[in-house]
């Protein structure tokens, strides 16, 4: 019995049944798992993702599926192999490839049925630790957002039921049930940064403002509601300037409008984000293109940002023969 844990549990509507659960072995995904099963007889299925390259990765799979039968869920496995490409983090490269598994899975035939939502279990000290690290990145208002409870990606519609429940509450409702969960070894590693966070900075936090994880949830959610206002504007913005954009209408904007389109339009139309050093740049060269012959061409991102006539182009598959103006 946890109050936390259930009252979170109680609020939870996925937006579809039957429901998945990214279902790691870990403490978290467990107790998720355990209560979906229970909430929804039937209409549950876990999904593992296989990390190959991970030496304990056979073991986890076969603890994985002695919970499943023990709670009666059907278990559906997806091998990746999460080799990250140079310049890309190894995390953002498991990430990526654990988001494509569960799609992959998602097609695949359960004997539930047709899988369009799945659930994740992130908590609130996982939000934390994601708003921290985004802080020591410098990063900006989608990064200060952290992780939203509810969302669509690669086709699925993703949940987070537990985003405000302390991991100690999750836990501490696991132990009530009679059911094994690994201890990921890696999570004691502290050369990543995300573990150091974990044993360092939430200890002082708890020390020092009590309530941070309510009072840092806040502060995700205006972060998030801005963000979101943010995008309607530079959804409305880039049909305006048009996709490539135009140059001259480009420069009609604010500059705090040219960098919020042109960010918009470099992951709508080309899926990568430009450092906040590049954007600064490019805001540069659109403002001083006043010339028929006043070339762009800068490094954004794994491309270039190119200008081609009255246009601005984005491209990296090498030049355009008609690249000059
Ligand atoms: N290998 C995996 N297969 C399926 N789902 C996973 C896997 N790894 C993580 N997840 C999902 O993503 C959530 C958050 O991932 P994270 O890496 O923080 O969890 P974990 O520490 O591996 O395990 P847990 O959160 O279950 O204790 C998990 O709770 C689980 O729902």
């Amino acid at each position: 019995m946890n109050e936390a844990f259930e009252r979170a549990m109680a609020a939870f509507e996925p937006a579809h049944l039957p429901l998945a659960v990214g279902f790691s072995g870990g403490a978290d995904s467990t107790a998720l798992l355990a209560a979906c099963a229970s909430a929804w007889p039937g209409r549950v299925v876990a999904f593992h993702v296989h990390h190959g390259l991970q030496a304990a990765a056979d073991d986890f799979e076969r603890h994985c599926a002695a919970v499943c039968e023990r709670l009666g869920v059907p278990l559906v496995v997806h091998r990746v192999d999460a080799r990250h490409a140079q310049g890309d983090s190894p995390e953002d490269a498991a990430r990526r490839a654990r988001y494509e598994a569960f799609a992959a899975m998602a097609r695949t035939d359960t004997t539930a049925g047709a899988i369009k939502s799945i659930v994740l279990g992130h908590h609130a000290d996982d939000q934390v630790e994601t708003l921290l690290l985004a802080l020591s990145r410098g990063a900006g208002l989608p990064g200060l957002a952290a992780m939203p409870a509810h969302a669509q990606r690669n086709g699925l519609d993703v949940h987070r039921p537990l985003l405000a429940v302390p991991g100690a509450d999750i836990r501490a409702w696991l132990k009530g049930l009679d059911l094994p969960w690994i201890e990921d070894p890696t999570n004691e590693d502290e050369r990543y940064t995300r573990n150091r966070i974990r044993a360092v900075l939430l200890p002082a936090l708890a020390r020092t403002f009590p309530q941070f994880r309510a009072t840092f949830a806040r502060s995700i959610g205006h972060a998030a509601q801005a963000q979101e206002l943010l995008g309607e504007l530079a959804a409305q913005d880039l049909a305006v300037v048009g996709n490539p954009p135009r140059i001259a209408a480009l420069q009609a904007l604010s500059r705090a409008r040219q960098a919020n389109v042109l960010r918009h339009w470099l992951m709508q139309a080309h899926g990568c984000a430009p450092s906040a050093a590049q954007l600064d740049q490019l805001l540069d060269q659109v403002r001083a293109c006043t010339t028929r012959g006043h070339r762009i061409h800068l490094k954004v991102a794994n491309g270039f940002a190119q200008r081609r006539g009255d246009l601005l182009h984005w491209y990296n598959s090498g030049p355009s023969p008609k690249a000059s103006r």
